[in-house]
C-alpha cells in the first residue's frame, strides 16, 4: 500500500513542474504567470554554481522574484551547488517551500536535510544518473522528495536518459517496501513524448523546462503534458 505524503492533501500528483531554467528572463513574471494561469501549482527553480555542475544559473534573487510572481505556487528549489548548507537561510528567505540538495555534493547530507526540515521547509535529495539508489538508502526516511536526474545536471534541453525509468520503478518499490511516503520527482529531458511512461513508472513530479517554455502555445502544451501524466498514472492504479 502506498503511504500518502501530507502534500497529497494540497496537490494532485502526478504533476508537471515547469523549470524556470528555460524561461525568458526578460519577462520572468509573465513566463511564470503563463504557467500558473493554466493551473500549474509547482514551479521548479534550478540553482547552479559552476562547481558542482559546469554551468551557472541563478541564486536566491531569482527565487525571490519567482515567489513574488507566484505567491501561491509551491517553489521547489533544486540546489545543484557545493556546500548547500551555507545557503539554506538565503533560499528560505527568498521564499522556497522545498529545498533539494544533491547527495553527491554534500558529505553531510543527513545533517543538511534535517537542517532544512528544522527551518520548517520540505527537504529533498537528488541523485545524478550515475549515482546508484543505494547511495541514498539511509537518507530516505529523512526526506519529503527524491529527485532522480534523468540527464546529467547542468543544462536544460538534453536528451532523456532511458535508464531513469527502471530507476524510478525500483525507487517506487523501495518506498512501498520501506513503508515511506516521500514523493518521487524526475528532472531532465521530459516532454510530451515520454510523460506517460514517466508517470506510469511511479513519478509524482515531472520537471519540464524546454518542453514547457519552448512551446508557443503554453496552455496547450501544459494541458497535453498533464493529460499524458494522467493516462500514465491511471494505468498505474
Ligand atoms: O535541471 C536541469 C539540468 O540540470 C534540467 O533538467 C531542467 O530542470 C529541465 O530542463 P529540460 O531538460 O526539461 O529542458
Amino acid at each position: 500500500m502506498n503511504l500518502r505524503h501530507p502534500l497529497h492533501n494540497t496537490y494532485a500528483f502526478p504533476t508537471i513542474a515547469p523549470s524556470i531554467l528555460a524561461a525568458d528572463y526578460t519577462q520572468l513574471g509573465a513566463e511564470i504567470e503563463s504557467c500558473t494561469a493554466t493551473g500549474i501549482k509547482w514551479i521548479h527553480c534550478d540553482v547552479m554554481d559552476g562547481h558542482f555542475v559546469p554551468n551557472i544559473s541563478f541564486g536566491p534573487m531569482i527565487v525571490e522574484a519567482a515567489r513574488r510572481s507566484a505567491p501561491e505556487a509551491f517553489l521547489d528549489t533544486h540546489l545543484m551547488i557545493e556546500k548547500p548548507a551555507l545557503y539554506l537561510e538565503a533560499f528560505q528567505k527568498a521564499g522556497a517551500d522545498l529545498i533539494t540538495i544533491h547527495a553527491e555534493a554534500d558529505p553531510h547530507a543527513h545533517r543538511t536535510l534535517n537542517a532544512i526540515k528544522a527551518m520548517g521547509l520540505y527537504a529533498g535529495v537528488a541523485i545524478n544518473p550515475g549515482t546508484p539508489l543505494t547511495q541514498i538508502e539511509e537518507l530516505l526516511p529523512e526526506v519529503d522528495l527524491v529527485c532522480v536526474m534523468s540527464v546529467n545536471p547542468g543544462f536544460g534541453g538534453q536528451a532523456f536518459i532511458k535508464a531513469s525509468i527502471p530507476k524510478i520503478q525500483r525507487l517506487a518499490a523501495w518506498r512501498r517496501q520501506m513503508g515511506l511516503n516521500f514523493l518521487i520527482e524526475i528532472d531532465g529531458g521530459a516532454g510530451v513524448d515520454n510523460a506517460e511512461i514517466i508517470a506510469r513508472a511511479g513519478t509524482d513530479i515531472i520537471v519540464c523546462g524546454s518542453s514547457v517554455f519552448g512551446a508557443q502555445d503554453r496552455k496547450e502544451r501544459i494541458q497535453r503534458l498533464t493529460q499524458k501524466t494522467i493516462i500514465g498514472s491511471t494505468d498505474l492504479a
